[in-house]
């Protein structure tokens, strides 16, 4: 496996899906004209891709635990790939309306692919499933840029379309080149700190880090949608500055991920980012709902960007996925499937409080922050590494369990080998392998004050074993 290039072909894949999630909406106007439909109508295609994503990432995402990532990546790229080219051409509305909820399974698919690839890789690679945000954003910066110069120059609409299009078909070619990590491969550690956690520890934090599926997505939907209303009619800030203030949103969110990249790079703790990137995110939020100061006010929304839009969302799946290492695929299905009900949900909420005023639309976003901040809290108290007597026994019972399990086959094992034994007529006690055995024990320990002590555990285990060994052969001639 050549990681690099495997991560280069994931990531460009990203960069054609942040082109995806806007070329419609960006040829809006040009799409009406050729449909010779009004632009609601085309507005109307764009939910095609929500209720794609509804119905497939839970299915997609527990689909590749079973049939491999590689198989959902390229799902994802052909299915683009048709979105793309069809759209194109198209001038049949159901058909575009196909077309839009086909996108949304791409977008469903490379997920379940890509998300678990990446954990898979294993290191310390979460870090680069925050990195795939960025990649999204270049896609969503370069589009418009794009769009206007096809514009300018009187050239088809259709030209952005085939040149993602093109893009994906070199990277399909690339991507097969590569293979995968194993799937399902069980970082040892991961596996063994998610079965310390008891089941109910463990169930709370499945429903806070769901909820936070919700939240993180919902707090961004929200501000990028009523943020610039909101500001020129509450604080009667100027068309300048209130777009500005998603621009500097978007600068935040870039320099988030950075940082957030940076930071998990150096082994900075999951749950710790979650709680002080949230905190952060509702305070900035409180500045900009209630600043009519318009420099503090675009201060906030470049603090809001970094700390809500900068990736956090992706560090929750990160640890969400460490809870069900043998399930990473479905965990990241339900997970962006929170998410999806997110876009669908908060513009209906949104829309009905806004016939109220649009301040109460708008600081709604306050309610879902805290609500966020809240789930990642209780998921962060609940993961906490405990301390008090009563967990390390309950701790130590669970670790018992397993090595009672394995001590009961090593048993079976040393059944089998006292038959052998006793059919070739050999001693029961074998002194030469007793030190090979000692002297592997004393490699694989990983602490070398433990070493003596294992040792002597051993020892004990292998008299053990010639005490079972010889009162199997006495029955045995007993028997005969
Ligand atoms: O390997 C064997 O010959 C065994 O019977 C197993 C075993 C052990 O428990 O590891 C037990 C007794 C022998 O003296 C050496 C090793």
């Amino acid at each position: 496996m050549n990681r690099k290039s495997l991560s280069v072909s994931l990531y460009l894949n990203y960069f054609v899906h942040g082109l995806g999630l806007i070329i419609i909406t960006q040829n809006m106007q040009a799409l009406s004209t050729h449909w010779q439909t009004p632009i609601a109508t085309v507005s109307y295609v764009v939910s095609g891709v929500g209720i794609g994503r509804l119905l497939a990432y839970f299915l997609l995402g527990s689909l590749s635990d079973r049939f491999g990532r590689k198989l959902f990546v390229n799902l994802g790229m052909l299915s683009y790939l048709i979105f793309f080219v069809g759209m194109a051409f198209v001038t049949n509305i159901q058909l575009a309306y196909g077309l839009a909820i086909l996108a949304g399974i791409a977008n469903s698919a490379l997920d379940a692919g890509t998300y678990t690839t990446f954990i898979e890789m294993g290191g310390n690679r979460g870090s680069a499933n925050v990195l795939l945000k960025a990649f999204v954003s270049v896609g969503e910066f370069l589009l418009p840029l794009m769009v206007a110069t096809v514009d300018a120059q009187r050239w088809w609409y259709g030209w952005t379309f085939l040149i993602a299009a093109a893009i994906l078909l070199v990277n399909i070619v690339l991507l097969n080149r590569q293979t995968f990590p194993a799937r399902n491969h069980d970082d040892a550690t991961m596996a063994a700190a998610s079965h310390r956690l008891s089941k109910r520890r463990r169930l709370i934090a499945s429903v806070g880090l769901a909820g936070y599926g919700y939240t993180s997505m919902a707090i961004m939907i929200l501000y990028t949608q009523w943020i610039s209303l909101f500001v020129s009619q509450t604080f009667q800030f100027n068309q300048v500055v209130a777009h500005l203030l998603l621009s500097l949103y978007s600068i935040g969110s870039i320099s988030g991920v950075g940082v957030i990249f940076l930071l998990l790079r150096r082994g900075v703790s999951e749950t710790r980012l979650l709680v002080a990137m949230n905190t952060g995110s509702l305070l900035a939020l409180v500045v900009v709902s209630y600043s009519p100061l318009t420099w503090l006010s675009m201060l906030g929304a470049l603090a809001f960007g970094f700390t809500a839009a900068g990736g956090i969302m992706q560090v929750g799946l990160n640890l969400f996925i460490k809870l069900y290492p043998h399930v990473k695929g479905r965990v990241t299905g339900v997970y962006f499937t929170f998410g999806s009900i997110a876009s669908f949900t908060v513009p209906l909420i949104t829309g009905w409080l806004s016939q109220q005023s649009v301040a109460a639309a708008m600081r709604f976003d306050l309610v879902v922050g805290a609500a966020g901040l809240l789930l990642v809290a209780l998921t962060a108290w609940v993961l906490k590494p405990a301390r008090s007597l009563t967990s390390q026994r309950q701790q130590i019972n669970q670790i018992d369990a397993r090595i009672v399990k394995l001590l009961n086959q090593r048993f079976d094992t040393v059944t089998a080998i006292g038959a052998i034994k006793a059919a070739e007529q050999l001693p029961v006690l074998d002194q030469n392998r007793e030190t090979v055995v000692l002297q592997r024990v004393a490699d694989q320990s990983h602490t070398g004050a433990h070493t003596p002590y294992l040792q002597a555990i051993y020892q004990a285990i292998m008299a053990n074993s010639r005490a079972y060994q010889a009162q199997l052969h006495r029955k045995d001639e007993e028997h005969d």
